[in-house]
């Protein structure tokens, strides 16, 4: 078995005024398997953001080890941190941040073409065939208030693969959407995981999490349970059996 994420004892630890400290994430130990397509799911305030920002580098922990690909990211610089960010993994948020006044193509370059030297015809050439693949070649010199919300998403999702990222992370990539918009982008994000690419989603929709072969459950800093579950298969139509056996395991745990 090979794990892209390896973390152990991950604490995180913040200073909120004069001696008064919050404990956000307690001796959080995960291992995440190439290939797994895994949500995180939990009360607000449960520490899920802060488990994903600092499983992927954008924060620092307090105490602990995060190993990505074998690598203590802990330990590096941040130009190097920085670095496996861009090549390594895409992002996808909830609200999107798309840059004004760049058009979507434009957008979804903007990574490769910042990360070194990359060809620009054949970054042209791999955007038009991920905004194919994700239905929006339509738009591609479009601006980006002249989309809808799950086709910025779309352009989202193009962006986190431009450099052909071993995982994906995203903090309610769908949390914007309506239930249709959210059901193309997981439907666009699973064929993603079957092509290899190892996806990690926060989310609070059940529907969301469903689609997922893994899920964690955090309460109060900790990840108190874990459920396996089939791929997702769209071909099987058991989305809403997967659902309510979802639901009922978080009922189990408190949700
Ligand atoms: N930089 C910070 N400074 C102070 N408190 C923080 C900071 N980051 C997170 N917290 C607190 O840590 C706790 C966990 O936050 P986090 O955003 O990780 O939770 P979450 O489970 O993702 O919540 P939500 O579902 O509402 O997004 C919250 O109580 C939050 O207010």
């Amino acid at each position: 078995m090979t794990y892209i994420i390896e973390a152990r004892n991950m604490n995180k630890k913040v200073m909120l005024g004069k001696g008064h400290e919050i404990h956000i994430l307690k001796d959080v130990n995960l291992e995440i398997e190439e290939g797994e397509f895994v949500s995180v799911m939990g009360a607000s305030g449960s520490g899920k953001t802060t488990l994903l920002y600092n499983i992927s580098g954008m924060d620092r922990l307090t105490s602990g080890s995060v190993k990505f690909n074998g690598r203590e990211i802990g330990s590096l610089k941040e130009e190097e941190l920085a670095k496996i960010r861009l090549k390594s993994m895409g992002f996808i948020f909830h609200d999107i941040n798309l840059l004004k006044n760049l058009s979507l193509i434009d957008n979804i370059m903007f990574p490769a073409l910042v990360s070194t030297e990359a060809n620009k015809n054949s970054v042209n050439h791999k955007a038009k065939k991920l905004m194919k693949m994700t239905g929006i070649d339509k738009l591609a010199n479009h601006n980006i208030n002249q989309g809808s919300g799950g086709q910025l998403q779309r352009a989202g999702i193009c962006r986190a693969l431009i450099n052909d990222p071993d995982i994906i992370f995203g903090d309610e990539p769908t949390g914007a959407l309506d239930s249709k918009s959210t059901e193309e982008i997981m439907s666009i994000l699973g064929e993603i995981n079957k092509s290899g690419t190892t996806i990690m989603l926060v989310t609070h929709d059940v529907k969301v999490a469903a689609k997922t072969e893994r899920i964690l459950f955090m309460v109060d800093g900790n990840i108190v349970s874990h459920k396996k579950m089939r791929k997702y298969d769209a071909q099987q139509n058991d989305s809403r059996e997967r659902e309510e056996d979802l639901l009922k395991w978080l009922v189990e745990n408190g949700f």
